[in-house]
């Protein structure tokens, strides 16, 4: 079996007849850990994760999971080989129970008792929607509710979650706790490949951190080192710089390092 739980290989991809949006791009999700890619507005940071779960095929390349290709597969088949994709913004509807919402991610599985030990697993895993279980989820904060959108995810006993953007619109407080979410999703034994604006707190939570840059990884390498690189701190993580690393990236390190 393969080392990495998600493999994108030399993707090509784009929107119709517009121009490539990502232009030959490699990423690796080894299992246990919690891959990040950060960039500038615009790199194609979204666009990874669509083609990872199936929402746009890529032109060229192939997307493995689990030793497996998958390249082509519809959004349902991926669902289905181990991938779940936790889109940008709030997707929790309001006017529904937690428990409903929860259980919106456990249609496809038609085992009962399967159902059974996945509500309690991400109870377990999110205190917090355990214990809202029966209330409106429009009664929730919105980091309670990105917990929901988590847990919901996770009803398919997915291998790698896919996250865009966990803290859009949460205050530093709220933004710190799903990181911990995060952490704890990891920590669980499922694999995360998570896309966000806020690079520096994204790398402080992740084993791995992607640099995108004009649709292809400018730099990857283990996350610490890449928070400890000034010239990158100065270009992507808002010029706080911290010691003066340079972060190598190795194979072994799920990392792809490309010029140009
Ligand atoms: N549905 C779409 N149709 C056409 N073009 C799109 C579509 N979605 C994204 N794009 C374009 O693809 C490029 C990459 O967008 P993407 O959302 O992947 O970037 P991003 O790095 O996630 O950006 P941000 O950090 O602003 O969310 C942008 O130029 C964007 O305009």
């Amino acid at each position: 079996m393969s080392d990495y739980l998600l493999e994108l290989n030399d993707i090509e991809a784009g929107y119709g007849r517009a121009a490539l949006v990502l232009r030959g791009l490699t990423v690796k999700v080894p299992a246990g850990s919690v891959v990040c890619l950060v960039g500038p507005n615009g790199a194609g940071k979204s666009t990874v994760l669509k083609v990872a779960s199936g929402l746009l095929t890529p032109r060229s390349g192939s997307v493995v999971v689990d030793g497996v290709d998958v390249t082509g597969q519809g959004p349902q088949a991926m669902l289905a080989s181990g991938l779940a994709h936790v889109l940008q913004g709030h997707s929790v509807f309001r006017e529904m129970t937690v428990e409903e919402n929860v259980m919106l991610g456990a249609f496809t599985v038609r085992d009962k008792a399967k159902v059974a030990e996945r509500m309690e697993f991400v109870q377990s895993l999110f205190p917090i929607v355990g214990e809202r279980w029966k209330q409106l989820a429009g009664l929730l904060s919105g980091g309670q509710q990105k917990q929901v959108e988590f847990a919901r995810s996770l009803m398919v006993s997915p291998k790698v979650v896919l996250l865009d953007e966990p803290s859009m619109g949460l205050d530093p407080k709220t933004t710190a706790t799903v990181f911990d979410q995060v952490v704890r999703m990891r920590n669980a034994g499922i694999a995360v490949l998570l896309v966000e604006q806020n690079a520096r707190r994204a790398l402080e939570t992740a084993d791995v951190g992607c640099v995108l840059d004009l649709g292809r990884v400018h730099i990857s390498g283990p996350a610490p080192e890449l928070l400890a690189d000034p010239q990158l701190g100065a270009l992507y993580l808002g010029g706080r710089p911290s010691e003066p690393a340079h972060a190598q990236a190795t194979p072994a390190e799920t990392a792809t390092r490309e010029n140009g």
